[in-house]
């Protein structure tokens, strides 16, 4: 998370009195995160989380992700849960802009992902794939191939000066994507952005799983490419196929892809890959004036998508044909 918004010590008091967790002793911004502004608060019953949602988060769609973190919880996947005001409330207004605080959750963001954390997140991910599938709200990716021609038209005219030729290869890439996304792959709930500093662990066992704005209803094995994406690659943009394979085989363990699944994995990755390629580069043309973020490199994204652009077959990700990791 980010700082973007601050808000008065004596305007959070009084927010805080209309919810029963305590009076306020301490709060601070976190600088982690590029979305939304957050606050850790102390108050005399504990931890908690202060949200106030950003650019991206429309106020319509709290109800769908504030409502998915309580509905994976009662289904035994761990994630934070949003206090209730005084009035029923999962979410209400402070400093002008839609507020919610969650529970605080124990644990750490892995800084190095090892094979076990890559295990971890794959039965986790898969989990909360099953998990989702009684879900009954539905919200539209807003981020998938039309949402992503919306964020090039903005960044199109100035990529070139992060990258030279950036331009034409995110164009070129946008036109095959949205000649050959899939249409008719499984579909269910996603969480869409979980990325290492989404996923804590207490040593290698998964504690929990944060943040979820970008939840919504979309290709499962798109959240699948998403994860390959975020767990599997080294700091110098290679693929560890031996993450790779420890996330897939414990994804399959829980929901087995199918043949179809599989074989699209490529182009999944590579959607997955402009996706944040292109969130990274608006940010980093458009950094808010005094705002408390470290924007996140677009060019790792430029990196992974030539990468995925140069896979013939999914033995590059370690696996077999079958599915069965190779
Ligand atoms: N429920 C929670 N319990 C403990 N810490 C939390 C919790 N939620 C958020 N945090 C802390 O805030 C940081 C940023 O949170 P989060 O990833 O949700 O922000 P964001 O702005 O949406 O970031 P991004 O989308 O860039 O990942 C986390 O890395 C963690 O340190
Ligand atoms: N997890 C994202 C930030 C949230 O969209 C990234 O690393 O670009």
């Amino acid at each position: 998370m980010a700082v973007y918004t601050d808000v008065a010590a004596d305007e959070l008091a009084d927010f805080l009195k209309t919810y029963d967790i305590g009076e306020l002793l301490s709060y601070k911004g976190i600088a982690e995160g590029v979305e939304n502004s957050n606050f850790l608060l102390h108050t005399t019953k504990g931890y908690f989380i202060l949200t106030l949602y950003e650019k991206r988060v429309a106020v319509d769609d709290l109800p769908y992700f504030l409502g998915l973190m309580a509905h994976l919880a009662e289904r035994g996947v761990s994630c934070p849960q949003p206090a209730r005001n005084r009035d029923g409330a999962v979410y209400s207004t402070l400093s002008g802009r839609p507020a919610a605080i969650i529970n605080f959750l124990e644990g750490l963001w892995p800084r190095k992902p090892n094979v076990a954390h890559c295990a971890g997140v794959g039965t986790a991910l898969a989990r909360m794939h099953l998990a989702g599938r009684d879900f009954p709200l539905v919200r539209k990716n807003p981020l998938s191939v039309s949402g992503w021609m919306s964020l090039f038209a903005q960044a199109a005219d100035r990529a070139d000066t992060v990258q030279a030729g950036l331009s034409a290869l995110l164009s070129a890439e946008l036109d095959v994507l949205a000649r050959s996304w899939p249409t008719d792959l499984p579909e269910g709930v996603i969480h869409a952005d979980l990325f290492p500093d989404n996923v804590f662990f207490l040593g290698d066992q998964l504690s929990g799983l944060i943040d979820f704005p970008f939840s919504c209803n979309d290709i499962l094995a798109y959240d699948v490419a998403i994860c390959l994406n975020a767990w599997c690659f080294e700091a110098d943009h290679s693929l560890n196929v031996t993450k790779a394979r420890a996330f897939f085989h414990a994804y399959g363990r829980e929901r087995p892809l199918s043949q179809a699944e599989l074989a699209a994995l490529p182009l999944l990755a590579r959607g997955a890959a402009i996706r944040f390629l292109l969130t990274r580069l608006v940010d980093w043309l458009n950094v808010p004036a005094g705002a408390l973020v470290k924007p996140k490199d677009p060019l790792e994204y430029v990196r992974k998508l030539r990468f995925h652009q140069a896979v013939t077959s999914v033995r590059d990700y370690g696996l077999d044909g079958s599915g069965a990791t190779a």
